[in-house]
């Protein structure tokens, strides 16, 4: 169910949020911020490959799509990005560049440097990426603390203007809330306000939508296509949903047992899917409304 706090609250865009941001490097706008080449994961102890070669590029603004059912190696996909394989996992062939960089030539203290400010994440879940004993607006602020250098006080300023820009009513009331008094979609804005908190370039959200009930999702869905219109952040949204994936993304990969079976625009890929499993999965999605999603340029 809806709350009243989860609704959009009037007038709250994204800018005043933006207005603090710390001016940054401009980098060619054609330039992609994200660069992934034929990326193949293997699991050391067992010797297996589990993903075999994954490549898209993405630049500001635009948004990639994974989609696959549940043991495709999407969520794997997106930790190789993020630098965070479970432990006995390796990227074993392929590069990932985020921003210019191959990230295999990164220290565990640039990363460190890189993750929040750089490339971010949402998942699914969110209450356990917080802490259940610490304020949610706490949280937020001692992020922007940390990556931004400023001042508790003025954290906690912008703090409170994130949790405005994600559309949170009384956003001051929701500082002070822990995350058990929050419901699923509030703790899904919260972690979303954290995960941009230091003005990433890339955001991943595995997931993100998938636990909230279809109201609360496309409220989320929408919030993160603002992101992308103001703040230009680049997108890749890991969903086992089509529709989710129709409604936000420019491209998207279809992913089966490790391996990407259909790539291409969304709108190719979703209309004339070539591809018998993607087939499968427009069918699958065909039973509940496909089709609400898709803009008519894209019915078309
Ligand atoms: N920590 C881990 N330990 C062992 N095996 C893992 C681990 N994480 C993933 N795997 C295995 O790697 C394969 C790919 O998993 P991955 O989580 O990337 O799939 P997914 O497409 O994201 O699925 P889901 O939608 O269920 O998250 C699966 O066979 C999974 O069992």
């Amino acid at each position: 169910m809806t709350t009243l706090s989860e609704k959009a609250a009037p007038g709250t865009a994204l800018k005043p949020a933006l207005k603090t941001a710390t001016p940054r490097e401009p980098i060619a706008p054609a330039a992609p911020v994200l660069t992934v080449r034929d990326v193949r994961i293997s699991d050391r102890v067992t010797d297996r490959e589990i993903v075999h070669g994954v490549s898209f590029e993405l630049t500001a603004g635009k948004t990639v799509g994974i989609v696959g059912e549940s043991g495709s190696g999407k969520t794997l996909t997106c930790r190789a990005t993020l630098g965070i394989l479970p432990p006995h996992f390796e990227v074993s062939a392929g590069s990932i560049e985020i921003a210019g960089t191959d990230i295999a030539d990164l220290t565990p203290q640039q990363w460190t440097a890189l993750r929040g400010a750089t490339i971010s994440a949402v998942f699914q879940d969110p209450a356990s990426y917080l802490n259940p004993s610490i304020r949610v607006g706490a949280q937020i602020a001692e992020v922007i603390r940390v990556k931004k250098g400023v001042k508790r006080r003025e954290a906690r300023h912008r703090a409170v203007e994130l949790l405005q820009a994600v559309q949170l009513r009384d956003p001051e009331l929701v500082y002070g809330q822990y995350t058990h008094e929050l419901s699923g979609g509030m703790l899904q804005r919260v972690l979303i306000a954290a995960a941009i908190a230091a003005d990433p370039r890339i955001l991943i959200a595995d997931e993100a939508t998938t636990a909230l009930d279809v109201t609360v999702q496309a409220e989320i869905l929408d919030l993160l296509a603002e992101l992308r219109e103001h703040a230009g952040l680049a997108l890749v949204i890991v969903s086992h949903d089509l529709a989710v994936v129709a409604q936000l993304c420019d491209e998207v990969l279809v992913m089966r047992d490790g391996e990407v079976v259909e790539q291409g625009t969304t709108r190719e890929v979703l209309h004339h899917p070539r591809h018998e499993y993607t087939r499968l999965l427009i069918a699958e999605h065909e039973s509940y409304g496909l089709d609400r999603f898709l803009t008519p340029q894209e019915t078309s």
